[in-house]
């Protein structure tokens, strides 16, 4: 059932029935067969055509990404099949936009993250959800010796954090002990938890008909997603107004720090200042818990990596300024690296919105589904040589001495982790940051082993799922010549 119909070198297509029985025995493990597929296409890229779905042409190769991403990025909207799925949530935020509603979105936002005003808002954020909600929990349990799910703490703390620098506001979701009842301001959390959840699954129902359906008649998941959305919206138009509330007493400054003040006084209508920020909840959200999750499960993996950590730490005397952080270029080469295996975001799609062909000879119709696949890239020998399914940080390290980011060291179409082109990651620079404090901080004092040998299942929803979470011991540390154990800043 599978045949080579480009005999030119092109990719191989996979005809209709033939790919259903295939697609229906791999459903579990959908993004290990596809990097199968394409790792033994002779272009790494391949057609799928399934049976009532839209073809898909699904590439890994570079050359392609950069095809997609930058030389014919007009050609690569998300297209109304995406934005109609997010569309309920995300309304017309940058995160969804296509042409010039998306053109005059990414102007803004690209001032607001280069602003020092973010960054500096950024780092004081981090520094106070760190030492008085992140780190004590971890306390507690090297004390008590009970597990900490890992996953579940990064994604509090990460909505905490993207909620105070785009909202202004702290929903608290790291607050207190983790089996108490969620604040007011975290059923924020919870809804966009609902939301973002209900909103995967129409983008992986094989028939858009149904969940449709289910829209009009307004029940089922298609009734919680619109209750959730109802409580994001009408939240958020509430703050709105409370800031506007303010500034108009005076009590708010225009140099502020958070996203939504500055957007109110630059004169945005509220509708689009909300649907801006939500955009922002979503991009910011759990990108960095996934990425740090998968993280702390490879470097439990690996102890040498992590001594190698522990000593650049100590070599920057523990601190965690932005200056120390810029230059942790080891914690950096093990995030890039996790990333490679793990990419938070593991596929991602465009719709063409006219004919073409791909660099390798792929040809594409209008209307074509085009994936590219981050996953499958990071686990191509074409592309990272042998034995790049497992985990070496040094790969990062070896072209060193420019003193540049680490980060930028591979082509960002042969690792595009963070897309690329014209529509890359606004949010890159400020994850990064993110990342490396918050590992930092914890490898810091603590060390963190599995609470039992699991080998996780990534789900791909929105972004990288661990399946069950990743229940970790926590000990305290002993550092060599370890006088003081606080974080100094
Ligand atoms: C490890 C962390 C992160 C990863 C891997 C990541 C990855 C990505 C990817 C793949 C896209 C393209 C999505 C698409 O077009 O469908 C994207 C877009 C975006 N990201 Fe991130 N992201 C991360 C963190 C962040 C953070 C912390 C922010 C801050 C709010 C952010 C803000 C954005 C924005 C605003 C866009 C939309 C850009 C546009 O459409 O022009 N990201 N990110």
């Amino acid at each position: 059932h599978k045949k080579n119909n480009n005999p030119g070198g092109g990719p191989r297509t996979y005809p209709l029935i033939g790919c259903f029985v295939d697609f229906y025995k791999n459903r579990n493990r959908l993004l290990d067969w596809y990097t199968e597929l394409l790792a033994s296409s002779p272009t790494q890229t391949v057609v799928v055509h399934r049976l009532g779905a839209r073809r898909t042409v699904l590439t890994a190769d570079p050359a392609c990404v950069e095809h997609i991403l930058r030389s014919n990025f007009a050609n690569y909207p998300k297209g109304k099949p995406f934005t109609e799925i997010l569309g309920d949530l995300l309304g017309r935020g940058i995160f969804n936009a296509d042409g010039q509603l998306w053109h005059a979105q990414r102007k803004l936002a690209s001032r607001e993250f280069t602003t020092r005003s973010m960054r500096e808002g950024l780092i004081t954020e981090l520094e106070s959800e760190t030492s008085v909600r992140l780190l004590p929990r971890l306390r507690d349990a090297s004390v008590t010796g009970r597990h900490v799910d890992v996953q579940d703490l990064l994604r509090r703390f990460a909505f905490d954090v993207i909620c105070q620098v785009s909202l202004g506001m702290d929903p608290r979701c790291l607050e207190g002990d983790p089996s108490n009842a969620l604040s007011p301001e975290s059923e924020l959390a919870r809804a966009f938890e609902v939301a973002s959840a209900i909103s995967a699954r129409r983008g992986a129902a094989p028939v858009a008909m149904i969940w449709k359906l289910k829209r009009a008649l307004g029940i089922g998941t298609e009734r919680k997603l619109r209750e959730a959305v109802s409580l994001i919206h009408s939240q958020i138009m509430e703050l709105i107004r409370a800031r506007k509330a303010e500034m108009e007493k005076g009590v708010v400054e225009r140099s502020n720090d958070d996203f939504l003040t500055r957007l109110i006084y630059s004169g945005q209508n509220d509708e689009l200042a909300r649907d801006m920020v939500i955009s922002f909840l979503m991009a910011g959200r759990d990108t960095t818990s996934a990425a740090l999750t998968w993280f702390f499960w490879l470097i439990a993996r690996h102890p040498d990596a992590e001594r190698e950590i522990v000593d650049e730490l100590e070599r920057l005397g523990g601190r965690l300024d932005y200056h120390s952080i810029k230059e942790m270029r080891v914690l950096e080469a093990c995030l890039c690296e996790s990333m490679r295996l793990f990419p938070p975001v593991a596929w991602d799609s465009k719709h063409a919105a006219a004919a073409d062909v791909l660099p390798d000879g792929t040809r594409v119709e209008a209307g074509d589904r085009v994936t590219y696949f981050p996953y499958g890239m990071g686990r191509m020998e074409k592309i990272w040589g042998e034995g790049c399914g497992g985990f070496d940080h040094r790969r990062w390290l070896e072209a060193d001495g420019s003193g540049g980011s680490v980060a930028a060291r591979a082509s960002p179409y042969k690792f595009p982790v963070f897309q690329a082109g014209p529509r890359a990651c606004l949010g890159k620079e400020m994850a990064m940051v993110q990342m490396k404090y918050v590992a930092a901080a914890m490898l810091w004092d603590y060390e963190l082993r599995m609470a039992e040998e699991q080998t996780p299942v990534l789900v791909p929803l929105l972004t990288a799922h661990m399946a069950g979470g990743l229940p970790m011991v926590v000990k305290r540390r002993n550092r060599s010549g370890d006088a003081s154990s606080q974080i100094k800043k």
